[in-house]
């Protein structure tokens, strides 16, 4: 299309990282040992490629040129994440490391001195080893000790912090205990774990909230929210059981984290309470694998976020009953892709861009008009500087978000570039490269490079205007 299109005034762009994936210095200056550094360390078979984050980007020593980045982009925020066992050692408040305190503030000392503002991550899945050995996330007492980690954060940082993500993708974070892919902390729990570390999730993230409302709101003035990992679903078939699997899917997946937040009546989803129920019966279970709410744990959770962080990168397709790959197994569902779509260098990840707006019409259908940032977006290839894939991937899906906003009406305020640079793809490793700037890591100094994609990137964060030059022609989906 050759149609400027710019974003609303004081639209929100930037970019983002996590602890793990980029810091390095795992046992530097008095950090505690996390399930990352446990994972990599004892089973370096989960790893693509064997690698771990003992270094990685070494943003530990080099967020100068980090920041410096972020300026060149013409962030106006970057969302990073901060290690609990950086702060914590042990995981516990009996033991405040002040070098890693130290290290967060002159981070965002140097961002603030760029007119750039953090955006603070709690948890990106680098859960504190000692916590883990008392069953990690299953275990409900995670939510006291979660609020006490809180506590630290808003009370050493909040001052200059006015961006809380409590929880980076809760839907993630259930795969370490739930699937045998290698997620740490990779242990296979019975069919009802998830479903426990859901529950502690939801519980731990809403106590921040309150505690937040409580102690610091009144005179810190941020705004918190989660970061809900959202990709979309289209049915393989307009078959009857193809669509019905999909809103099963959407329910038992995002409903399973939104709707006790977002709702009007708070708890679980009635449909997944429903479905679960009589599965578990039909399986000969005495009891759901879903945990119940007490009826204050509902009023606790529900409108525990002033705004909905989305982590979105491609769509999958649907269809009934369990013949091959799923992310959502209870709902007797299987996920499949479509190969008339690209896929990049993650074999997950289709570019399919229509996927987006459609997620952002679910949403207000759902839940309303909520105040909505895109808290993650992006694409993966094998670290080329010339990047055409990368710019073609972000251009398509800035209109889609574009046309969410300004044709459906969504209330989306920000959007976050996923990743600054090149990093610690988790169980990929560093076989799959999500920067827009290159990072060499056969290089002692982790040199960093300009891809392309700034180029697109930066004009459009200056501008507020997705760039025309770069416009390719959308894709079949966003035309149907
Ligand atoms: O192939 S499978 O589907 O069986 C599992 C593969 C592992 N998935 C990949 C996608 N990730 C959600 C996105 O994960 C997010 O996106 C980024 C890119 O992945 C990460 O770097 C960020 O840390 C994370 O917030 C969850 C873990």
């Amino acid at each position: 299309m050759t149609t400027r299109r710019k974003f609303p005034a004081g639209f929100l762009f930037g970019a983002a990282t996590s602890s793990y994936q980029i810091e390095g210095a795992w046992n530097e200056d008095g950090k505690g040992e996390n399930i990352w550094d446990t994972l990599t360390h004892s089973q370096p078979e989960c790893i693509k490629d064997g690698e771990n984050g003992d270094i990685a980007c070494d943003s530990y020593h080099l967020y100068k040129q980090d920041v410096r980045m972020l300026k060149e982009l013409g962030a106006r925020f970057y969302r990073f994440s901060i290690s609990w066992s950086r702060i914590l050692p042990t995981g516990y408040t009996n033991e405040i490391n002040k070098s890693g305190i130290e290290y967060y503030n002159n981070l965002i000392d140097e961002l603030l001195s760029n007119n750039i503002e953090p955006m603070v991550t709690m948890f990106h899945w680098d859960l504190p080893q000692p916590l883990q050995n008392l069953g990690g996330w299953t275990n409900s007492v995670i939510a006291d000790r979660f609020e006490d980690y809180a506590y630290v954060l808003f009370s050493h940082f909040g001052d200059k912090v006015k961006w809380w993500v409590t929880i980076n993708e809760p839907t993630s974070i259930i795969m370490g205990y739930s699937m045998s892919i290698g997620m740490a902390p990779n242990v296979m729990t019975p069919d009802q774990g998830q479903y426990l570390v859901m529950h502690t999730i939801l519980l731990a993230h809403a106590r921040a909230y309150r505690l937040y409302d409580r102690n610091f709101r009144e005179k810190q003035k941020g705004k918190i929210s989660l970061a809900h990992s959202f990709n979309w679903f289209e049915p393989k078939t307009d078959s009857e059981e193809d669509r019905l699997s999909v809103e099963r899917t959407l329910q038992m997946t995002t409903g399973w984290v939104l709707h006790p937040i977002f709702s009007s009546t708070g708890d679980y989803p009635p449909l997944m309470k429903n479905w679960l129920r009589e599965k578990c019966k039909k399986e000969g279970y005495k009891t759901s694998h879903l945990p119940e709410f007490t009826a204050e744990e509902v009023e606790l959770i529900k409108g525990s976020c002033d705004f909905l962080g989305i982590n979105h990168y491609t769509t999958f397709f649907v269809k009934s009953g369990l013949s091959g790959f799923t992310l959502c197994k209870d709902a007797e569902i299987t996920m499949v892709q479509d190969e008339s779509f690209k896929t990049a260098a993650s074999m997950w990840l289709q570019v399919i861009p229509s996927g987006l707006r459609k997620l952002l019409s679910w949403i207000s259908k759902e839940y309303g008009k909520l105040p909505i940032l895109i808290t993650e977006n992006g694409y993966s290839d094998h670290g080329e500087i010339n990047d055409t894939d990368r710019i073609d991937y972000f251009n398509k899906y800035l209109n889609s978000l574009w046309e969410a906003i300004n044709e459906d009406g969504c209330n989306v305020f920000g959007y976050t570039a996923w990743s600054l640079m090149d990093n610690f793809e988790w169980i990929s490793g560093y076989t799959e490269k999500f920067g827009l700037y290159h990072v060499d890591f056969s290089d002692p100094e982790r040199k960093r490079t300009q891809k392309r994609s700034v180029k697109f990137i930066s004009q459009l964060f200056k501008t507020n205007e997705i760039p025309l030059q770069f416009t390719y022609y959308y894709d079949i989906m966003a035309a149907q």
